[in-house]
């Protein structure tokens, strides 16, 4: 016979989402208990963004001295994939263990259940035999689980997905990658970096292709330059395994591999939640919620799930949102124009707001500039390793930035300018008024600015 409990608001998925939604309220003084059934911090400290990011850097490192020739003298470069797998699993993520994140729940007065929750009515949840009624609410932060396509032959090998690539203490000779989006691009450059051989297979016609097609050009450059063999416009249309991969596409080709990884997109973690209980479909993709990221009568959802962009940023300004609209105290409702994205390539690719083709999809009069790095004082300065542009994307009619992208050696820290023009809507003229330093890549600024042709 399990447990009763009442309490004010259960959090379901402990990720960078729930963690902070059961965090606040429980600093709020609210009673609130958060169920996980893996890791408390989620995907992002485990297998998403730290460890990867730990990765890229190394990756980088491996690229920069490649660069020395002609710059600086020579140098011997010899990868060594150890201390990268090391650092994931002494630094980033303790051995998986998330002893730390739980404490530091915890301490802030929430209760912590591991388990898998499962919900059995309005505001009814069920962990193992205990049942939880929550009384002010149910948050839904259950993040996403990587798509596996319906490839014949794929379900039941031992394909890589995230989690297997960024667990690896040693690299295959081989790697074949499905999907040419953040993963697939981020996660082939490193891996051939370090002495891989990496085709990347993507189905639609171009590499990250929701950004702008500059940057599609920028990334395949980029990682054709690294040795990673890109393919776009075919599928896999049969998967075989034996002691290696096998993969027959569309075009009749066939790739081998030592390994397969699959990054061809998420879907939200709804199925077995029981999210039909409270009379929502638990085949959909994402969980659609309105600004205050309420989805129905006491029923809010944060982070992956909403579908809002996949990133942790978005997952942290969803959490607040609900936060506040719990404990009522008000402020901003959801604002997606100004969502920042950034492909740690190298070039890194940032981007903020719409693409030219997404604004004028909006009916939005656009002007668009684009100015090559290389031709910007410090593209010049800094050599080898300066590929990349800074594109505006501007509504002629109101005279304010509606999307931008900045790729380079530093381009999601360029980026950040570009996402307060976009969210303040800072009028161009204003913006061409602005002194940027000299001669730092952000300067490229006042080159694109201008090619936007406002007056001042
Ligand atoms: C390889 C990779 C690299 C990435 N790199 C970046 C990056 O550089 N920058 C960036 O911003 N974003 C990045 N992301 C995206 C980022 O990881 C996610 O946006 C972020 O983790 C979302 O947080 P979340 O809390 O919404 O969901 P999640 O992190 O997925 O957390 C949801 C949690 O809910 C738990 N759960 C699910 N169902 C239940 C249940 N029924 N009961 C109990 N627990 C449950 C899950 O176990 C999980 O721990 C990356 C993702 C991947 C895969
Ligand atoms: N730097 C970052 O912030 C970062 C890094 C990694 C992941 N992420 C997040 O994780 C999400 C998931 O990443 P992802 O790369 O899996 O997804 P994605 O949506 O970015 O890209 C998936 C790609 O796979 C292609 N595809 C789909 N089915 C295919 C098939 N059968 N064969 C070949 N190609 C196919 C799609 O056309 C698409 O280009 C991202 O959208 C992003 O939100 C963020």
């Amino acid at each position: 016979m399990g447990e009763k409990r009442q309490v004010d608001v259960v959090v379901v998925g402990l990720g960078v989402g729930g963690e902070e939604v059961a965090g606040r309220l429980a600093e709020a003084g609210l009673a609130v208990v958060g169920v996980e059934n893996t890791l408390v911090g989620g995907e992002c400290p485990y297998w998403g963004c730290v460890p990867t990011k730990m990765m890229v850097r190394a990756g980088l490192a491996l690229a920069e001295a490649r660069r020395i020739p002609g710059l600086a003298g020579s140098a011997t470069v010899t990868p060594d994939w150890a201390p990268v797998a090391k650092r994931i699993r002494d630094a980033a993520t303790d051995d998986w263990n998330d002893k730390v994140a739980v404490d530091r729940l915890v301490s802030k007065g929430a209760s912590f259940v591991r388990g898998t929750a499962r919900i059995v009515g309005p505001g009814q949840i069920k962990v193992g035999e205990d049942t939880y009624a929550a009384t002010r609410g149910l948050v839904i932060a259950t993040g996403t689980k990587a798509v596996i396509p319906p490839v014949p032959g794929l379900a039941g090998t031992p394909m890589w997905t995230n989690r297997e690539a960024i667990e690896a203490d040693t690299l295959p000779s081989s790697l074949l990658i499905l999907g040419g989006g953040s993963i697939g691009c981020e996660l082939a450059q490193v891996f051939a970096r370090f002495g891989v051989q990496v085709t990347i297979v993507e189905g639609g016609e171009r590499l990250m292709a929701l950004e702008e097609p500059e940057s599609s050009q920028v990334a395949a450059e980029a990682l054709t330059a690294d040795g990673v063999r890109v393919r776009t416009g075919v599928r896999a249309s049969e998967v075989a395994y034996g002691t290696e991969f096998s993969l027959k596409l569309t075009d009749d080709t066939v790739l081998t591999g030592e390994k397969l990884l699959v990054a061809t997109g998420r879907t939200a973690r709804l199925g077995d939640l029981g999210v039909d209980t409270v009379g929502l479909d638990p085949s959909a993709r994402w969980l659609s919620t309105d600004a205050r990221m309420r989805v129905q009568d006491g029923v809010w959802a944060v982070g992956d799930v909403t579908g809002n962009g996949a990133f942790t940023h978005m997952s942290m300004y969803e959490a607040d949102i609900a936060v506040r609209d719990i404990l009522g105290q008000g402020g901003p409702d959801a604002d997606y124009r100004a969502r920042p994205r950034v492909t740690f390539i190298d070039p890194e690719i940032g981007a903020v707001g719409m693409t030219a083709v997404q604004a004028r999809g909006a009916g939005i009069d656009v002007v668009e500039s684009h100015v090559p790095l290389s031709s910007t004082s410090r593209g010049y300065i800094h050599g080898p390793g300066n590929e990349g542009f800074i594109k505006l994307v501007a509504d002629r009619q109101r005279g304010v930035l509606v999307g931008a992208t900045t790729a380079g050696p530093s381009g999601g820290e360029m980026l950040g300018a570009m996402s307060v023009a976009v969210h303040a809507e800072v009028p161009v003229r204003t913006l061409l008024s602005t002194i940027w330093a000299y001669p730092t890549f952000h300067r490229g600024f006042g080159d694109a600015l201008k090619g936007l042709g406002f007056d001042r």
